[in-house]
């Protein structure tokens, strides 16, 4: 096992091009599924844990699946003959494998996926994304943990969710559209990654029409075909980095960063008193000497995303006065906070809200990531306290960060990851010498 070692107070400076953002990847790969003739190519993939297990899920279907992780590249084959039913073992280690449902079931009638369990962040049900096959005429049972939608021939529907959720979306409208006659999604999210899936649809025949806006109707053609397609990139690591300029006094280009993809993070960087020059390919954000406190709460897009808010928190622990930061997407998304306080961070937490004080002195320590970006998170916190921090349970940072380390030092961090064992074993010396 290994973990990521800080030693804060470095200024960042320089530049760092962000990956292909995951979130994109993970729908467009499961909507492979619906070409039943050619070979999809997508580009710009993250090489990242969750690409993997996806992987190995649509192999177990067996679309045949070549990913070229030095071409960032996937080769994506559905033409074969495929299997209903997604195994346990991977649909168990990543809930986002659920959006193999929607596509499947509109390709073959019938699709039996293991029932995905909450996580770390929340409970995370997946109640609309069924709803919607229903009222589309699918058969849904539960059995022994799975659950099985069958159907002899998907129907457009008028399905208004209760939530924007951004999966049930997804899984909706990809099953529509290989569905006879017309589908209607109302309240659906609207993030930058629904808007590419349906780009992805589109260029493969279907009919799918306002993505990116409330309603989103979606008219069903008899088949697919594989297309080539390239990934936006991912606001998420973008933002990352943004944070991690704005609380070090920074100045770092964001290459690849697309300023409309991340409107409500630049908008509260700005409130805080950070700088951002818009260029043709990225953002340079520049980090103010004092940041000033601000209030956010999460919200679907184009709120604030709840993706950004563990990273938000440590801004916000950096600002000067007091800040409350608000979760309403996901009931137990403040893990990271009681690392936090390890660290000497000062904060009153109180159900889905939390209200940060200035904690200008951190102080180095060994803190535990509980989910992805809560790990993204304790790593920036690193970034500015004083002497050590050691973040551990790094198989969480590996779902959605690339090299996260190896990009923070190209930046100017003082930051390394090593192998738990050894690192148990190095004397105060040796660690000096690694960060010499
Ligand atoms: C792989 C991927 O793209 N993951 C993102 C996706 O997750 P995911 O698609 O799982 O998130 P959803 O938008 O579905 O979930 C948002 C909220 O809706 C609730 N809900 C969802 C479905 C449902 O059937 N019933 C229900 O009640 C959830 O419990 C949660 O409280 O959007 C989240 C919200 O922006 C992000 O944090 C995740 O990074
Ligand atoms: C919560 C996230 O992902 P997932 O939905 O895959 O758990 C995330 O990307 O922050």
């Amino acid at each position: 096992m290994e973990k990521i070692i800080v030693r804060g107070g470095n200024r960042l400076e320089g530049s760092v091009r962000v990956e292909g953002a995951k979130n994109a990847v993970l729908p467009i790969l499961a909507a492979t599924i619906l070409a039943e003739e050619g070979k999809n190519k997508l580009t710009n993939i993250p090489v990242l844990s969750d690409i993997f297990t996806l992987n190995e899920v649509l192999k177990a279907l067996n679309v045949a699946i070549e990913f070229d992780q030095d071409k960032k590249e996937i080769m994506a084959d559905a033409s074969g003959e495929l299997n209903f039913e997604a195994p346990l073992e991977y649909m168990n280690k990543m809930r986002a494998s659920i959006v193999v449902m929607g596509p499947l079931l509109a390709r073959l009638g019938r699709a039996k996926v293991a029932m995905p369990g909450g996580c770390a962040i929340g409970s995370r049900p997946i109640d609309l994304h069924l709803k919607g096959f229903e009222a589309m005429g699918a058969k849904i049972q539960m059995e022994n943990g799975y659950i099985e939608a069958t159907t002899d021939g998907l129907k457009g529907a008028h399905i208004y969710l209760d939530f924007p959720s951004v999966g049930a979306t997804q899984n909706i409208m990809m099953a529509a559209t290989l569905a006879e006659g017309t589908t209607l999604i109302e309240n659906v999210a609207r993030e930058p990654e629904i808007v590419d899936l349906a780009i992805f649809l589109n260029q493969m025949g279907a009919k799918v029409v306002g993505a990116g806006t409330e309603s989103i109707r979606i008219e069903g053609v008899k088949a697919l075909k594989a297309v080539e397609h390239s990934i936006i990139p991912d606001r998420i690591e973008a933002g990352t980095f943004m944070v991690a300029s704005a609380i070090t006094q920074g100045d770092v280009f964001i290459e690849d960063a697309v300023p409309d993809h991340n409107k409500p993070l630049i908008s509260k960087l700005k409130e805080m008193g950070v700088q951002f020059k818009v260029k043709a390919n990225g953002m340079r954000v520049i980090g103010p000497k004092i940041l000033k406190a601000t209030d956010v709460k999460t919200m679907p897009h184009p709120g604030f995303p709840t993706d950004m808010q563990a990273q938000m928190t440590i801004a916000q622990t950096q600002a000067n006065g007091t800040s409350v930061m608000k979760e309403t997407v996901f009931e137990n998304r403040f893990m990271h906070m009681e690392e936090l306080r390890r660290m000497g961070a000062s904060f009153e937490l109180d159900g889905e809200t939390v209200v940060i004080k200035n904690s200008p002195h951190l102080q180095g320590a060994e803190v535990t990531s509980s989910d992805l970006r809560a790990a993204a998170a304790l790593i920036l916190a690193g970034l500015v306290a004083e002497g050590y921090t050691r973040v551990t349970n790094l198989k969480h940072l590996d779902r959605g960060y690339y090299q996260f380390h190896k990009k923070l030092q190209q930046i100017g961090a003082a930051i390394e990851r090593v192998d738990e064992s050894a690192e148990k074993e190095m004397q105060e010396e040796e660690l000096k010498q690694l960060f010499a």
